[in-house]
């Protein structure tokens, strides 16, 4: 069995690769020009680096089940509870090598510049709009989430929120605690035979229309996408009909630019009158002080808000809503359902999603392997042992630009490629090819000089 080692671009090793007799490495001009470095690893799996090198910083009270998946590869995990500030962000992603986020952290072009050894992102949670997919993917970092883990939660609170809204049940238990006693049927309603009006159905869409019909619910959806109904729900073709029918509208599309600002003043007018409305997206989604106005002027009998334009860093922080013209806040609001954006907040929800991104940035790290990856086209080869001797894995992240794979060629094809698999997304492609009869001073020359085509993004070698 041979001793298992990486080569991998990295910042802090300038002294000792400097000093390699078999390399030249030039100054870190920018995140794809960082050096490299070779360090002997545990012969079992192939690591990046020797794994108590790798630098893992999980933020926003990432599951214990994806920390344990990371700690036990034996990378140095720093677990934070909340997101940070962008310049304390800034000041701990310029040493980390994976970076563990849910929806709150934000990981724009201006951040991930700084950047300079991460290989790969992992988002515990759905949504990706807090990352500059198409910047990571220019410096060749990878990014991942988990793209239904949660979606179930989510359908869930959504059926509980309707039938909390129908009944008014946030009012009277808000009286009951301030020692009201006020017993009403006036304006309460079973959902039972109502209209469910789903904007977006992805994951949690569809989910939810399943539900629904099961509480006897009629459900009508409308998506930008043509997608099969489930059960007898059906899709109407425009957001306009979909408002202009449903007693319940709920919202589950992606924060995109086509999506911002999605329910305004002309959409609320829209809308039935006494009608509801859930948002569990994303914050912007929604126009606030036109929700604002829509309630108070009795249009809609209620919403549901998860999500906001702006949420609080952490647990304990101020949540400060928006106002309209007259200074009128959400707080002020009857029959509004507020909840600190914990659609997918459930244990089983977080312990997946744990488990499932834990387990994508680990088979990254170690393999090259892209598989589910939303930023990179998706190249997997089979896993890696360290039974072949002196064999190496090459993944070279490149510019997707014509003669690329020919100067590629010429450089690996003296040897022994044993698999190769390359695809491209957009401007970005990405190569593996697996080398078997190879030495330690083939793989540094291999290195070198893939690092200084013209195409490159990232060269890793594991070995
Ligand atoms: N509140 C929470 O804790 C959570 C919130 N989310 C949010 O929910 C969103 C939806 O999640 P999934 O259902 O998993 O996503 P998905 O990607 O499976 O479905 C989204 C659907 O929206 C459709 N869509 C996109 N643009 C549209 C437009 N302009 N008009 C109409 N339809 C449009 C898409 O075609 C797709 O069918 C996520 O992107 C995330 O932002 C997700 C999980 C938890
Ligand atoms: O999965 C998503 O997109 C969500 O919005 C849930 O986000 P969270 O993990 O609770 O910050």
């Amino acid at each position: 069995m041979s001793a298992a080692r990486d080569i991998r671009p990295r910042q802090d090793d300038l002294a000792n690769l400097a000093s390699s007799p078999s390399a030249s490495f030039n100054s870190p001009s920018s995140h794809s020009s960082t050096l490299n470095r070779i360090v002997p690893v545990n012969a079992k799996h192939l690591k990046p680096f020797a794994t108590e090198d790798i630098k893992v910083l999980l933020l926003e009270n990432v599951n214990e089940t994806g920390r344990e998946i990371l700690s036990q590869q034996g990378y140095q995990v720093e677990f934070l509870k909340s997101s940070l500030p962008e310049d304390q962000l800034i000041e701990k992603i310029r040493d980390v090598h994976v970076i563990g986020i849910r929806s709150k952290t934000k990981l724009t072009a201006r951040v991930l510049k700084e950047a300079k050894n991460l290989i790969v992102i992992g988002c515990f949670c759905i949504g990706t709009n807090q990352v500059d997919l198409q910047y990571a993917a220019d410096q060749g970092i990878a990014v991942f989430n988990s793209p239904f883990s949660n979606s179930r939660s989510v359908a869930e609170l959504v059926i509980g929120e309707m039938v909390v809204l129908a009944r008014q049940l946030g009012d009277r238990s808000n009286e009951m605690h301030n020692g009201t006693w006020n017993k009403v049927s006036n304006g309460c309603w079973e959902i039972r035979g109502k209209t469910l009006g789903i904007v977006g159905y992805g994951h949690i869409g569809a989910q939810l229309s399943v539900l629904a019909e099961a509480m006897g619910m009629s459900v009508i959806y409308y998506d930008v996408l043509n997608i099969m109904s489930l059960g007898t729900a059906h899709q109407v073709e425009s957001l306009e009909q979909l408002l202009a029918q449903a007693d319940f509208v709920t919202l589950h599309v992606p924060e995109i630019a086509e999506t911002k600002g999605m329910i305004g003043p002309k959409q609320f007018e829209q809308m039935k009158k006494g009608s509801y409305l859930i948002n569990a997206s994303r914050g912007t989604v929604v126009d606030i002080p036109a929700l604002i106005d829509a309630s108070r002027s009795g249009k809609i009998a209620g919403a549901a808000l998860d999500v906001y334009p702006n949420e609080p860093a952490g647990n304990g922080d101020y949540f400060n809503s928006e106002l309209n013209t007259w200074g009128e806040d959400l707080r002020s609001l009857k029959n509004l359902i507020l909840t600190p954006h914990i659609g997918g907040s459930t244990e089983e929800a977080q312990k997946a999603i744990g488990v499932e991104v834990a387990q994508a940035l680990v088979r990254y790290a170690n393999e090259g392997s892209t598989q589910g990856a939303v930023n990179l086209p998706e190249v997997t080869l089979r896993s890696l042992t360290m039974d072949e001797p002196n064999h190496a894995r090459v993944i070279y992240i490149h510019k997707n630009i014509p003669g690329v794979l020919r100067k590629v060629n010429e450089i690996i094809g003296d040897h022994n490629v044993d698999k190769q698999m390359t695809d491209s997304r957009g401007d970005v492609a990405y190569l593996m090819a697996d080398i078997s009869n190879v030495d330690t001073a083939t793989i540094r020359d291999l290195y070198t000089r893939l690092e200084s085509l013209p195409s490159r993004i990232m060269t890793r070698i594991l070995y």
